[in-house]
């Protein structure tokens, strides 16, 4: 059975505000974009990494791929992370169902190797695996401006990438949803969660180190980790 691992590299770092895209941004001296490579590209249990960036940065993204052996394929995204994953299933049509598939944010460069484990792990007996952590901070629903309700922190898990499938699971999930014109999704879990309501989406630990770089204040600390305590190091 093989293993792919999609780097989602299609987003332009609205939040970020750089001039281009975050994952181009360079912490210890590399491009983030190459850090989230590297970590699919060195574990034994990945065939294939495939590579989904941003429209007008192709070429960059092919030159930052080029020396890691299993980075075979850039493709270009679409305008939402969602279509940039549905631009991936594509490209991995005439891959078989079995294929064990990972979605992971580009913009996560210190995903470690305990946390890919955990997850390929899952996909032994699963069809669909979350990666999450606890969250320190009180997370309300708000409508209106006022709170709208206060589920029990204890019950509630921050989700990370990588978010792993079997091929055919997310394939069917996607293509529900891409029939769906209310179609709204910020991860690949809600839509297999929503779509295929009786495929159960495994959860498995992530870790705090596995920061998604979205704002300003990431890079000081994606720079921090990149340089203190780099990956290779964990
Ligand atoms: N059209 C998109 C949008 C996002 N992503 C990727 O999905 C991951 C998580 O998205 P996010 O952190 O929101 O990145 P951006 O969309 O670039 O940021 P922003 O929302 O601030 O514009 C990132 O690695 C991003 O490159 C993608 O592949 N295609
Ligand atoms: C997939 C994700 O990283 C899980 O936390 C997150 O939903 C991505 O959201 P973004 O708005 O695309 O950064």
């Amino acid at each position: 059975m093989r293993t792919v691992a999609v780097v989602l590299a299609g987003g332009v770092g609205q939040r970020m505000g750089a001039a281009t895209p975050k994952q181009l941004i360079e912490v210890g001296g590399r491009p983030i974009l190459a850090l989230s490579i590297e970590a699919f590209d060195r574990h034994p249990d990945v065939d294939e990494v495939l590579v989904v960036m941003a429209a007008g940065h192709l070429p960059t993204a092919a030159a930052i791929a080029e020396p890691f052996g299993k980075a075979s394929r850039v493709i270009e995204g679409g305008d939402t992370r969602t279509a940039s994953t549905a631009a991936a299933l594509r490209a991995l049509a005439d891959h078989p169902g079995d294929t064990r598939v990972l979605f992971h944010d580009a913009a996560r460069p210190f995903v470690d190797r305990a946390t890919i484990d955990r997850v390929l792990a899952a996909l032994e007996t699963e069809a669909a695996v979350a990666v999450g952590v606890p969250s320190s901070d009180t997370i309300v629903e708000v409508a209106g401006g006022v709170v709208a309700a206060m589920p029990p922190r204890e019950t509630l898990l921050r989700f990370q990438t990588p978010q792993g499938f079997r091929l055919d699971t997310v394939r069917k999930a996607y293509e529900l949803a891409l029939a769906d014109p209310g179609l709204r999704a910020t991860d690949d879990c809600g839509i297999v969660h929503r779509y295929l309501p009786d495929v159960p989406v495994r959860v498995v630990a992530g870790s705090e180190r596995n920061l998604k770089v979205t704002h300003p204040l990431d890079i000081v600390i994606a720079e921090h980790l990149a340089t203190e305590n780099p990956p290779e190091a964990q």
